[in-house]
C-alpha cells in the first residue's frame, strides 16, 4: 500500500509538468452572466482533481474552456504545455466522459469504443486491438459484440470510459459521469476508475456534486462557490492509495468530507 508521503512524493516528482494551467481565467457570457470569475489553478501531471460545487457555480464552463468549446473572456489557459487553441487540435491528448454515455445504438460495443480511432493512421487490426485493450480495462471484454441496448446503465458508462481511454489520453475530463447511477453501481465504478487511473498514469479532472465521491476519488478537491463562479479552496486529500471501500468509514475520510462541506458553504 502506498503511504500518503509516498503518494505526495509521486505527484511531486511528476509536478515538473503541469497538465493544466489557468491564470486569471474568467468567462462572462454575452448576457452578462459571470460564469467563472478570475480562476487560478495549476494541475500537476498524474493528479486526480475533483471540482465540487452547487449547480451553476461554473464547473462545466471550466471544462468547456479547457476543451476549447467555450472561449475564456480573460486570462490564460495552457493544456499539456500549449495554449488551449493548439491543444484543441491535438484531440487525442484529451478524453471526455459525460453523464450520458452517448453510445451509438446501432454500433456494437467494440465499434463504439473504436470511434475515436476512426481518423487515426492505424490499421483496422490495430484499432480493433486497442479497442479490445480498452474494453478489457473496464472489465467488458466479453461484451464486445453486444449492442448498447443489451447493457445496464453501469455497463454503458464503462463502455463510455473505454471509448475515452482508447486513444490513451494524457488528460481525462469527466463531467458527472456517475450522476445517473444507483449508489452500489456508483461505488463499484469509483473503485474501477481509481484502479484505471493508477494503472494508466493519466491526469483526471472530475466534476461531481457528491462530496463523498470527490474525497474518495481525488488527490485534491477544488471547492467551487457560485455567483460568480469561483474556486473557494483546494483541499488536499491525504488518504493513501490504493483506496478500498473501508477507507470511506475512517475518521480521516470523514474529516476531509467535513472540511470540503464547510468550504462549500462560504
Ligand atoms: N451559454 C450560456 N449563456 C449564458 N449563461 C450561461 C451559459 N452557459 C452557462 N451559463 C451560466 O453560467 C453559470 C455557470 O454554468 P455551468 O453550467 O458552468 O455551471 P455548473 O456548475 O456546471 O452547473 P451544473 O452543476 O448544474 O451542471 C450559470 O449561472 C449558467 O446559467
Amino acid at each position: 500500500m502506498m503511504t500518503t508521503t509516498e503518494l505526495e512524493e509521486m505527484v511531486e516528482k511528476k509536478t515538473g509538468q503541469h497538465v493544466v494551467k489557468m491564470k486569471g481565467v474568467s468567462k462572462i457570457f454575452p448576457n452578462g452572466n459571470v460564469a467563472v470569475d478570475n480562476v487560478d489553478i495549476d494541475i500537476a501531471d498524474g493528479e486526480f482533481i475533483s471540482f465540487v460545487g452547487p449547480s451553476g457555480c461554473g464547473k462545466s464552463t471550466i471544462f468547456k474552456m479547457i476543451s476549447g468549446l467555450v472561449e475564456n473572456t480573460t486570462g490564460e489557459i495552457e493544456i499539456l504545455g500549449s495554449q488551449v487553441q493548439t491543444a484543441q487540435q491535438k484531440r487525442t491528448d484529451v478524453g471526455f466522459v459525460f453523464q450520458d454515455a452517448t453510445l451509438l445504438p446501432w454500433r456494437s460495443v467494440l465499434e463504439n469504443v473504436m470511434l475515436p480511432l476512426e481518423f487515426q493512421r492505424m490499421s483496422k487490426v490495430e484499432k480493433r486491438e486497442e479497442a479490445e485493450r480498452a474494453l478489457k480495462l473496464v472489465g467488458l471484454k466479453d461484451y464486445a459484440k453486444s449492442l448498447p441496448r443489451q447493457l445496464s446503465g453501469g455497463m454503458k458508462m464503462r463502455v463510455s470510459i473505454a471509448r475515452a481511454l482508447v486513444a490513451k489520453p494524457k488528460l481525462l475530463l469527466m463531467d458527472e459521469p456517475f450522476g445517473a447511477l444507483d449508489e452500489i453501481t456508483r461505488q463499484s465504478l469509483q473503485s474501477e476508475l481509481l484502479r484505471i487511473w493508477e494503472s494508466q498514469k493519466m491526469t483526471v479532472l472530475f466534476i461531481t456534486h457528491n462530496v463523498f465521491e470527490a474525497v474518495y476519488l481525488s488527490t485534491k478537491v477544488a471547492v467551487m462557490t457560485p455567483s460568480p463562479g469561483k474556486i473557494a479552496s483546494t483541499v488536499n486529500v491525504s488518504l493513501p492509495f490504493p483506496r478500498d471501500d473501508e477507507i470511506r468509514t475512517t475518521h480521516q475520510f470523514s474529516d476531509i468530507v467535513a472540511r470540503v462541506s464547510r468550504d462549500l458553504k462560504f
